[in-house]
């Protein structure tokens, strides 16, 4: 039985996945005994098709592959929350499987989504949503399936890591680095879902409903993202023994689940600073098998291809052999979220000031006000008349430190609006 295959969205990931497709198709029936073909493709530009030599089974409507009685798994590679949603569940709805590489969907819809795969007895697959070629959900769901998790963290953002990284070991500029990283492909269509950490922020979401058996959304994860960091702060991290990187994080603790994304300094000899570029990898704590760390490309057309067709020729194997996912995604406990505010941990604040007297003194009585110790203070010259002010607190409570943020921001003297804040892990 062949396996017919409907692709919409052909650019980055998607045009990864016919190259991948039209070069080992005689592979997957020698290896794997599956055969697949791909019988049509949508996108809004007749372009993409012709440039990968399909422009014979191109489309403009989606739902001449939704529609279409002969396929048997649609793949969804447009990305968003909007067409994306339609597609996918119309495509379930028509008695398709889905495979979909779109974690903001997933994060956002993926119990609306499950359901409907559910009620129509019919599989989603999404390993590509998180980590782009790194394998993780399946080794969540499958591998790791009789761990209790801990803990789940990770540099999950490609287009971050490798801003962080030029701006870091180059001196690139912000504007600069996030213009190369959409030059390779990595980010997404509006960049501001990377740079801000609401990908990162959907990607953690998902692991977490996974490893932890309970769903948790983009609207739970607590995110900061990486536009307020400048090289100042990487330059300054890096001559107190830190590296600065975008992390997500998710831990079960005994009162719910501590979810959360934002810049952080880690220790340079930390196992996740010397990840670097559009690497990601993703940190798994077991009660069995301990701590474990997967590895690889996070972003870009091949990596984020490999994992789709992975998904595509399991389900596809799935379909010739009549038989569903061994392991859904039900998430069938309901741990509580727990409120970023009573987080603890240490600080990085830099704020730019007015080089005058008294300026220090009126902030250091606002960090004694709300009891945060500052375990150091190092000024920069920036230009005449300002310098930037790095603070490095003791463990201190969130909200305290919000509190002294805010009321820092209003004093006449400091200069720029909301200040870098990296959250320190030791
Ligand atoms: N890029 C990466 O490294 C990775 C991306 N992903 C995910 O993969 C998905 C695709 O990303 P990527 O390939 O980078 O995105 P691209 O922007 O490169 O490609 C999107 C494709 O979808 C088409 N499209 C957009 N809207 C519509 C629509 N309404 N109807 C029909 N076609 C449409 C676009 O056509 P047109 O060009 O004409 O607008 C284009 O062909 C996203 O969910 C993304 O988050 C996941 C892992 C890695
Ligand atoms: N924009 C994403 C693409 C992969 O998911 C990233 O940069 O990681």
């Amino acid at each position: 039985m062949t396996v017919k295959i409907g692709l919409v969205g052909t650019g980055t990931v998607g045009g990864g996945c016919i190259d991948i497709l039209q070069k080992h198709k005689q592979d997957f029936q020698r290896h794997l005994g599956v055969d697949v073909e791909l019988v049509r493709v949508c996108s809004r530009n007749p372009e993409q098709a012709a440039a990968h030599n399909v422009a014979d089974i191109f489309t403009p409507d989606y739902r001449d592959i939704v529609n279409d009685p002969k396929i048997d798994i649609v793949v969804e590679l447009i990305g968003g929350t909007t067409v994306a949603r339609n597609v996918v569940l119309e495509a379930l709805a028509a008695g398709k499987n889905v495979v979909t590489a779109n974690k903001a969907l997933m994060a956002t819809h993926g119990q609306e989504v499950l359901d409907t795969a559910a009620a129509a007895g019919k599989e989603v697959a999404f390993e590509a949503s998180v980590g782009g070629g790194i394998p993780i959900i399946d080794p969540l769901k499958h591998s790791l399936i009789a761990n209790e998790i801990g803990t789940v963290m990770g540099i999950v953002n490609g287009t971050t890591n490798y801003m962080l990284t030029r701006m870091a070991d180059n001196g690139m500029g912000y504007e600069d680095a996030l213009k190369e990283a959409q030059a390779n492909g990595f980010a997404e269509a509006d960049p501001t879902a990377d740079v801000e950490g609401f990908d990162a922020a959907a990607k953690i979401a998902i692991l977490a409903s996974i490893a932890f058996n309970s769903r948790v959304t983009l609207a739970d994860v607590y995110t900061s993202g990486i536009s307020q960091i400048s090289p100042v702060d990487l330059e300054a991290a890096r001559g107190m023994g830190y590296v600065v990187k975008l992390l997500a994080i998710a831990h079960r603790t005994p009162k719910g689940i501590d979810v959360r994304v934002h810049p952080t300094m880690i220790p340079a000899t930390h196992q996740l600073a010397t990840v670097n570029g559009v690497y990601n990898a993703i940190y798994v704590v077991g009660d069995a098998v301990g701590e474990t760390m997967f590895f690889g490309a996070g972003a870009g057309s091949g990596p984020a291809a490999s994992a789709v067709m992975g998904d595509v020729l399991e389900v596809a194997r799935h379909v010739q052999q009549g038989v569903g996912p061994l392991v859904g995604c039900t998430c069938t406990d309901q741990l509580p979220i727990l409120p970023v505010d009573e987080l603890q941990m240490k600080y990085y604040i830099r704020f730019t000031v007015s080089d005058k007297l008294g300026v220090l003194a009126a902030m250091a009585g606002i960090f004694a006000q709300y009891n945060v110790s500052v375990h150091s203070v190092v000024q920069h010259s920036k230009k005449e008349s300002t310098v930037d002010v790095v603070y490095v607190t003791h463990v201190a409570k969130e909200s305290d430190i919000k509190a002294v943020i805010e009321e820092i921001a209003g004093l006449d003297d400091v200069l720029q609006g909301p200040p870098s804040l990296i959250r320190v892990e030791e």
